[in-house]
């Protein structure tokens, strides 16, 4: 294609959100028109779909479970018990973090909370950090330090980075389930840390849960100083909008109903029944042009932006967890899913990019362009050139050279990083995995695959108790194979001496002797 051929193709794919200011451009995606006709019927069942949806029907048919997320930002829309729910938690939570923020509600120990201290996992996590580095102030009125895993040292940094700020921390432990063990022990271990410098933990501590879960047990039993409800009828990679990602937004000062609002407006845009007026199915329709509807090609991530840095990591799990399925609503085995990475530009630039421009070709990538490039005036370091000349630069010729080497792209340009846009480009991607699920015809709403590395994990810890006590309670030094054998399970020796090995490295009372380069001649022996 020539460029006015392309300069046509960009003005006839080109979508303008006038309400929001964002542009969605297809027109770098060599899709052909026959595609978009042949895709039709699956777009018009997907927006019925979409409809029966937002109507309150059970699309997480595995789980029997409404989807709810779409109501959070439009309590309207909602199912009328729902309602109410909705909206008086948003209000009890503003009230809550407005008396934070006053210091009406204070830490027994100082005279403010400072500091957040946010413990979750996945879409108990990624939201809310996302948020946090697009939209909070350079010095926000709280800061927010986040807790998402189970690694010690990783607990231990967070732990020492607030040190004496401790007393004057507000604790956010999120978690739908209420069972999720790295949140747990999280909890667990902040707890601890608590109680190390005297301090009263539980009038620290916020929880945010369903109704009824371990944790909503836990709390009440405590008596924590707060606790939101998460709704059942919401998945974690959709929950930015509920209690778990604003309460956190609103104690750092964002302005959640600008973010909500944005949000709906996407929404209200991306309803349309129509494949051309509606920004998410242009999306579904580049993704399923991309990939053959099977995901052959990987959704590369580009912002333009360091405030958007995390947004790939956030949509890793709202794509890949809703549409990375082994079956399809009939039962079919089809290994479906979309793979996503990504960081920044124009950094990535001088990282992987030479791939993207002349490795193996797949993938597509999307940039995120925005217009405004700073508040205030910018020097020129060049004659006649900002900065933000050369970031936008740098989009559009790596863009360009893509395209010429035949690598496809999709841009989306919004005027400005702000809750209004960042709400829309959440609930713009929501709708897009939720159109794209219907097009290849899979449940985005449930997680059937994370199920198996939890309960494995679970048999491991269970063998590691056995073995230590087969360690303590049987006269050694013992050979790993042995000691398998003692704990009853002779066939499990190479975790076995995955477990001897940790233990050993972590003073748990265990002495390994014999070269570790042959791990069958290794003994072990308690100390
Ligand atoms: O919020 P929680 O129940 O603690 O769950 C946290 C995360 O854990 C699981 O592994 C799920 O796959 C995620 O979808 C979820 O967001």
């Amino acid at each position: 294609m020539n460029d006015k051929t392309l300069w046509q193709r960009y003005q006839d794919w080109l979508y303008h959100h006038a309400g929001l200011d964002l542009y969605l451009d297809i027109s770098r995606m060599r899709f052909a028109d026959p595609l978009v006709d042949q895709l039709k019927p699956k777009f018009d069942k997907a927006f019925q779909d979409m409809l029966a949806l937002e109507g309150g029907a059970f699309a997480n048919i595995d789980e029997n479970r409404q989807v709810g997320h779409y109501w959070l930002r439009d309590p309207d829309l909602a199912p009328l018990e729902f309602k109410k729910e909705i909206m008086e938690t948003l209000d009890q939570i503003e009230i809550f973090a407005r008396a934070v923020l006053e210091g009406s509600i204070r830490p027994p120990e100082a005279p403010k909370f400072t500091d957040i201290l946010s413990i979750g996992i996945g879409g108990s996590a990624l939201g809310p950090e996302f948020v946090a580095e697009a939209l909070s102030a350079d010095y926000p009125a709280m800061a927010i330090h986040f807790m998402d895993n189970t690694d010690p040292a990783g607990i231990d940094r967070v732990l020492n980075q607030l040190k004496d700020r401790l007393r004057s921390t507000l604790v956010i432990i999120t978690s739908k389930s209420g069972g999720t063990p790295e949140t747990r022990n999280g909890m667990l271990e902040v707890k601890h840390a608590f109680e190390l410098q005297g301090l009263d933990f539980p009038t620290h501590a916020v929880a945010i849960t369903v109704p009824g879960s371990k944790m909503d047990e836990l709390e009440r039993m405590e008596g924590w100083l707060a606790e939101f409800p998460m709704f059942d009828w919401i998945g974690g990679r959709t929950s930015e909008m509920s209690a778990v990602g604003l309460l956190a937004a609103i104690l750092q000062g964002v302005d959640v109903r600008a973010l909500l609002s944005g949000a709906r407006e996407m929404d209200e845009a991306t309803r349309i029944a129509d494949i051309k007026g509606n920004p998410a199915a242009l999306l579904a329709l580049a993704w399923y042009y991309a990939g053959d509807g099977k995901g052959a090609k990987d959704m590369v991530i580009l912002p333009y932006k360091d405030s958007l840095l995390l947004f790939s990591r956030y949509l890793q799990q709202l794509v890949m967890e809703s549409l990375g399925k082994e079956k399809d609503l009939d039962g079919n085995l089809v290994h479906q899913g979309i793979a996503v990475y990504g960081n920044k530009g124009s950094t990535d630039q001088h990282a992987y990019v030479q791939q993207l421009r002349e490795g193996v070709p797949n993938f597509f990538a999307t940039f995120i362009e925005v217009l405004l490039d700073r508040e205030g005036p910018s020097i020129e370091v060049e004659p006649g050139a900002t900065s933000g000349d050369f970031l936008n630069g740098f989009l559009q010729g790596t863009r360009e050279a893509l395209y010429e080497n035949n690598r496809d792209s999709i841009t989306i340009t919004i005027r400005q990083v702000d809750p209004r846009s960042v709400g829309a480009l959440i609930a713009l991607y929501e709708r897009a995995v939720g159109l794209y699920a219907c097009l290849v015809n899979v449940n985005a709403y449930h997680q059937p695959g994370v199920e198996a590395g939890k309960k494995a994990a679970a048999s491991l810890l269970d063998l590691q108790r056995r073995v230590m006590r087969a360690i303590q309670t049987s006269a050694g030094p013992h050979s790993i194979s042995k000691l398998a054998e003692i704990c009853g399970s002779p066939d499990q020796i190479e975790a076995v001496y995955k477990i001897v090995r940790h233990l050993e490295a972590n003073n748990r009372g265990i002495i390994l002797r014999g070269d570790p380069a042959k791990p069958s001649t290794l003994e072990v022996a308690s100390c």
